[in-house]
């Protein structure tokens, strides 16, 4: 699974305006050429498009269209990171981070800390 996602990661940075990707040759090039307005948009309608699928499935839809949805904006949020100097392995180092923290246990920290913080 983490080889496919290394793999499209090697490929979107080889289309960075800084390696030569060529914006009339390559989608991920042409993206990274708009700037971020381009590839954050994208993944504003991927995410709407995401939660769509799904409300569909749950009325008797398509099931695989939720894959679909969510393959484009895994894809456009690899466009993000590889703009922002980032890759896949960097979010999977964070999901690492993260596991076997409860997001219950997570959340009283994080508000115990902000008391502190008030308190002080
Ligand atoms: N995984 C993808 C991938 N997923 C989705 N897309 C493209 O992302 C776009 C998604 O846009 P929409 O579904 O909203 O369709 P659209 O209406 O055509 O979109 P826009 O006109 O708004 O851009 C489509 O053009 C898809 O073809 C992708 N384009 C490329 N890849 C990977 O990136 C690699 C490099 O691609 P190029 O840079 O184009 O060579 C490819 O070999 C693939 O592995």
């Amino acid at each position: 699974m983490e080889d496919a996602l290394a793999r499209l990661a090697a490929v979107i940075e080889s289309r960075l305006p800084a390696q030569g990707g060529d914006p009339d040759k390559s989608y991920v090039a042409r993206l990274l050429h708009r700037g971020p307005d381009a590839f954050l948009k994208k993944i504003g309608e991927e995410a709407t498009e995401v939660v769509m699928a799904a409300k569909d499935a749950d009325h008797g839809g398509e099931r695989a269209k939720i894959v679909n949805e969510v393959a484009d904006l895994w894809f456009h949020s690899m466009v993000a990171l590889a703009h922002y100097g980032f890759s896949p392995s960097d979010v999977i180092a964070e999901l690492e981070r993260r596991e076997g923290t409860s997001g219950i246990e997570e959340k009283a920290l994080r508000k115990a800390q902000a008391r502190e913080v008030s308190n002080d």
